[in-house]
């Protein structure tokens, strides 16, 4: 079993990228009864850990998948277990792992249907693995639908039957399990939703694919974690003063004047060594009146932006939270882009460029990250696929980092590197948290995180923030947890291995 020291266990592998490291590993020498050996038994190990010894019954799939299920049904016989095992097809038509494994269980074969529920007290799903082709129909959909109905605990191998490993979408139906042994790798589908919530506790067991297989992959996606980002992280130096940790300026709303507030003290707690909030002349008295260690400027209209950005030190702009939905918000946004420094759009100044989202693309030529929940997505970007697919998409076409909101966040970035972030409590659907996530991502950039990074370490740290928080938060409970959060990530082991850093 894995014990997660490594940071490559945070990799994730699509179906396809399974099947090559499965190929990769047999052409090392390694024989594919084996590998199948090593799953079943972490199945039958996962059972006897987490149930106790009853009448388990095994479901087998047609494919390798089920090869899993005999190997599991084998063990657990032989350490005492009433097993009853049904195949979905026929023993003649199993390929040959598979097939060798059904000759090594040697015992009774039950025809498919719901008797083999009855008095059931866990449920072995191993009817089909991460790769499912089609829609669940047939025989398969009439049992998965019993088992759920029954609300028959299942443990499942790879993956819940049905559910399709690359994107995290059920394909036709999915019984949800208690816990899903997989193999390897994580795949993207038991981290981006509903795959996460069908899964229930997922444990990764190393069945002797050596890691090395993984090198030279393209296109790999890894779920959030300190370890990828951790030695990148801007803590402060001895030498440090105020200006070499950063400048953030938030360009403030006239009307909804928490929002950029929110940003501000989210980046300052973030560790940028100053913040700015330009505020709308109007309104200047609002902002001054309740931020102290963030300083306020009024902004009187585009040309006094410019003013205001002339002071180069202010390395990060922020636009968005509460700027409204208009010319003027377009406007400060082209202004902030053609400073060629760091630029963290949200919310309106996402929703401003609906029209327009090619005036926006073409802007874009620095260090710039965009953090849309699904509608300001789908106001700018029309990709289609899995929430992966889709915020890699996004970053190709935009030039920016692509930070898609959601309980199962994505970031992606132009050159493909993605991560999908899995810590996040829904606690955090209240207004106001995206506009602390923006002025996190841009307190790190502007100590010198790229923005790649600092829009996964800012998605970690959210998450991280809210989840030790726990019940009753809103927006302003997050910026005062992250001294705590930050503790507590300084405390965490260097782990030399994978990162998220484009290698030099
Ligand atoms: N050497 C290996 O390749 C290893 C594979 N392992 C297991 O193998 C699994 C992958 O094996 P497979 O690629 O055979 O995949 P599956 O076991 O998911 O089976 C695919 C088979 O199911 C059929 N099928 C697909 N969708 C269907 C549907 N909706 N209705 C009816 N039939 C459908 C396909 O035509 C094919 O025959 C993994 O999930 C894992 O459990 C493990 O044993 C580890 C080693
Ligand atoms: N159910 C959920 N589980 C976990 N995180 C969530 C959930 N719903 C929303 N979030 C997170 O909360 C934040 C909401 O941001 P956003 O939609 O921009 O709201 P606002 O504009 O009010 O700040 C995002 O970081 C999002 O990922
Ligand atoms: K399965």
């Amino acid at each position: 079993m894995s014990n997660r020291t490594d940071a490559s266990h945070s990799v994730l592998l699509t179906p396809e990228q399974m099947a090559a490291a499965d190929e990769a590993a047999i052409a090392a020498g390694a024989q594919g009864v084996d590998l199948m050996e090593a799953a079943g038994l972490a199945v039958a190990a996962t059972v006897r850990r987490h149930w106790p010894m009853g009448p388990v019954t095994v479901l087998c799939g047609p494919g390798n998948n089920g090869g899993d299920g005999f190997v599991a049904a084998r063990h657990l016989r032989a350490w005492g277990w009433p097993v009853r095992l049904g195949l979905l097809g026929s023993v003649d038509r199993l390929a040959p792992d598979a097939a060798h494994h059904a000759g090594l269980w040697g015992d009774a074969i039950e025809p498919f249907d719901s008797a083999l529920l009855e008095g059931a007290s866990v449920v072995v799903d191993a009817l089909f693995g991460a790769g499912l082709s089609r829609p669940i129909e047939g025989l398969a959909l009439d049992m998965l639908r019993d088992i759920a109905g029954r609300g028959l605990p299942v443990c499942a191998v790879d993956v819940p039957s049905g559910l399709d490993g690359a994107t995290g979408q059920v394909l036709g139906m999915a019984a949800p399990a208690r816990h899903t042994v997989t193999f390897f790798r994580k795949k993207p589908g038991h981290v981006l939703l509903p795959g996460r919530q069908l899964c229930g506790q997922i444990t990764l067991a190393d069945i002797g694919i050596p890691s090395q297989v993984v090198e030279g992959m393209d296109e790999i996606a890894f779920e959030n974690e300190p370890a990828l980002w951790r030695d990148m992280f801007p803590w402060p130096h001895a030498d440090d003063h105020k200006y070499a940790r950063g400048h953030v300026l938030v360009v403030g709303g006239e009307i909804m004047t928490g929002a950029a507030r929110l940003s501000a003290m989210a980046a300052a707690r973030a560790g940028a060594g100053l913040v700015t909030v330009a505020a709308p002349a109007p309104v200047w008295p609002v902002y001054a009146a309740v931020l102290t260690s963030v300083m306020v400027q009024p902004l009187d209209d585009a040309s006094n932006l410019n003013d205001i950005l002339a002071d180069a030190r202010k390395n990060v702009l922020v636009v968005g939270p509460g700027a409204g939905v208009s010319e003027a918000t377009r406007q400060h946004v082209l202004a902030a882009l053609d400073t060629g420094r760091g630029v963290v759009l949200d919310a309106d100044a996402i929703t401003s460029f609906g029209p327009a989202p090619q005036s926006l693309f073409s802007a874009i030529k620095g260090p710039c990250v965009l953090t849309p929940h699904e509608g300001e997505y789908s106001r700018l970007f029309s990709g289609h696929g899995s929430k992966l697919e889709r915020a890699r998409q996004a970053a190709r076409q935009s030039g920016a980092v692509v930070l898609l909101k959601g309980a199962d966040t994505v970031i992606a970035a132009p050159d493909g590197r993605a991560v999908i972030n899995s810590n996040a409590p829904p606690t955090l659907a209240t207004g106001g948290t995206g506009d602390v996530l923006t002025g996190f991502i841009a307190g790190l950039m502007a100590q010198g995180m790229a923005p790649f990074l600092a829009a996964s370490a800012g998605a970690w740290l959210h998450g991280e923030a809210a989840r030790q928080f726990g019940p009753g938060l809103i927006s302003e409970d997050l910026p005062g947890m992250l001294p705590r959060v930050l503790r507590r990530l300084k405390a965490y082991p260097s782990t030399p291995g994978v990162t998220l850093a484009v290698p030099t």
